[in-house]
């Protein structure tokens, strides 16, 4: 037994050298598994930011975004961290009186001082784009569109923030980068997917963005706009209909229906029971309509609602010219557009009024969509005042109209057939940001979306760190076993009788 114990105690574990060997063997595991997680693990998230104000026609909105600092080229996406509409009208409303148009901005301006840490204000860029309000004032008249920019930009430089520019977007713009926000949000350039198309209704001007397969730009060469994103070519189809977005195509509506000068109309885009004045001069002080205006006519008019879908649905008809196309096909107004192809996201006004009327599930027949519109239309204004006290009267009273017009403009005017209309999404936000062309336009401009595709680290960190420390152990127990020579012998134990 004695001789028993002698040898237990003599146990190679505990000899001094194994002892000695394993203590430095735990200590390098530890060591090396504390530098891979240190060295590598992902550095406390500090931000960058940016600013876009989206002066458009009808109001102006600040929309700050807010990406990763350290992976700004590749991994990290940015988002919209706040957004600030601007109290009033849009920038080409203070055409009189310029200076207002820059004051207008300043509480959005302070807003947003607020919302980016003090520190990265003299960092963060700022731009301000306008469009389609601002194209018509510039053609309707330049000096006071320069006006109000110069207003504008005073107003801008005077911020902390690091002033980039106030310029008006061209219609191509404004659609090309509709579509590229639409897709950097679904995360469809990075990964090579295929692409949505975009439909944005603004106020006075209308884009249609999307990628075909039978679209090379030969055709039309001023609706083609190239870009290389994350290593993929994309040869985007993009229209802006300029006059077509839902005011001024009600401008459009209500002039064809004052060719005469008439005091009174009877109007089927009006709910039953609406009435209201309006004043010649107001209604066709505009690009759009200004060359239609009747010689001999009051200084105003008196509409009434009639509420006939069906009608109104013909007089929002005569507003497109559906004849002389000289390419292989065309949507409206002799402008080419190739076949439509894939899913698209229609945004802005499109889901405002589409949301109001509870018309979003595209998934509804076209014929429903009709009998519901006829059936908004058709109710009297008194009621539909009752059943929406919250909704801006001014809306409420378009609502007949501006979803005659949707319905109109996509499957009349772009060739949307009941099978593509499902394809349509009606949307405000992905993953928390806005739909429209402001974040496209900034990742554009800061050049966030690199050409090639990134190089990503083959491994994610967990499992950097996970195989480092199997690594680590097994090196350690091929360098005990490597020791085994000096181990004591344990074939010599006794054998126990
Ligand atoms: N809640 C709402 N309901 C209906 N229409 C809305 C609502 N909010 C905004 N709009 C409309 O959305 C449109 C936005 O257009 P805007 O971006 O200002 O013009 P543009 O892009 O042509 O320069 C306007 O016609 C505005 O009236
Ligand atoms: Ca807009």
């Amino acid at each position: 037994m004695s001789a028993q114990r002698e040898m237990k105690e003599k146990n190679h574990w505990k000899t001094p050298v194994t002892i000695i060997i394993t203590v430095i063997g735990v200590i390098v595991i530890v060591a090396l598994v504390t530098v891979a997680v240190l060295q590598n693990k992902p550095l406390l998230q500090k931000y960058k930011y940016g600013i876009v104000l989206d002066a458009g026609s009808s109001h102006t909105a600040l929309y700050i975004y807010k990406w990763p600092a350290e992976k700004d080229n590749n991994t990290g996406r940015a988002e919209q961290m706040h957004v600030c509409k601007v109290k009033g009208q849009g920038i080409s409303s203070y055409a009189a009186n310029p200076w207002k148009a820059g004051e207008s901005l300043r509480a959005c301006m302070e807003e947003a001082e607020q919302w980016v840490p003090g520190k990265r204000h003299h960092e963060t860029p700022l731009y301000l784009g306008a469009t389609a309000g601002m194209r018509l004032l510039n053609m309707e008249n330049s000096t006071a569109s320069d006006k109000v920019f110069q207003a504008v930009k005073e107003a801008l430089q005077s911020s902390p923030f690091s002033y980039q520019g106030a310029r008006i977007l061209s219609g191509q713009e404004e659609g090309a980068f509709g579509w590229v926000t639409v897709n950097y949000l679904d995360d469809r350039l990075k990964q090579g997917l295929e692409t949505t198309g975009a439909l944005d209704l603004g106020g006075a001007s209308t884009q249609i963005s999307f990628v075909s397969d039978n679209f090379d730009g030969s055709e039309s060469p001023s609706n083609s706009v190239t870009f290389r994103l994350y290593g993929n070519d994309y040869n985007l189809y993009t229209h802006s209909f300029l006059c077509y977005g839902k005011d001024q195509a009600l401008r459009s509506v209500v002039a064809h229906q004052t060719q005469s000068g008439p005091e009174k109309i009877l109007d089927p885009c009006s709910n039953p029971g609406y009435n209201t004045i309006k004043n010649y001069s107001v209604l066709y002080d505009s690009p759009c309509v200004s060359n239609r205006k009747p010689q001999k006519a009051p200084a105003s008019f008196h509409l009434t609602g009639k509420g006939n879908f069906g009608e109104c649905q013909k007089i929002v008809r005569s507003i497109f010219n559906f004849t002389n196309c000289k390419y292989s096909h065309c949507s409206f107004n002799g402008v080419f557009q190739p076949h439509l192809q894939g899913a698209f996201g229609a945004f802005s006004a499109y889901y405002f009024v589409m949301s109001f009327l509870n018309l979003t599930d595209t998934s509804m027949p076209l014929e429903t969509v009709k009998e519901k519109l006829t059936s908004y239309c058709s109710t009297p204004w008194e009621q539909i005042k009752q059943q929406h006290r919250a909704v801006k009267e001014k809306y409420l009273a378009e609502y007949c109209f501006s979803g005659t017009y949707i319905l109109t403009l996509l499957t009349e005017g772009y060739n949307f057939t009941s099978e593509s209309y499902s394809k349509i999404k009606f949307i405000k936000k992905i993953k928390g940001s806005d739909a429209g062309w402001t974040l496209g336009y900034m990742l554009n401009l800061t050049n966030m979306i690199p050409a090639e595709a990134p190089d990503t680290p083959p491994l994610p960190h967990a499992g950097y760190v996970s195989i480092v420390t199997i690594m680590a152990i097994l090196l350690f127990i091929l360098f005990i076993l490597s020791l085994r020579p000096l181990w004591p012998r344990c074939s010599k134990l006794p054998q126990v009788v």
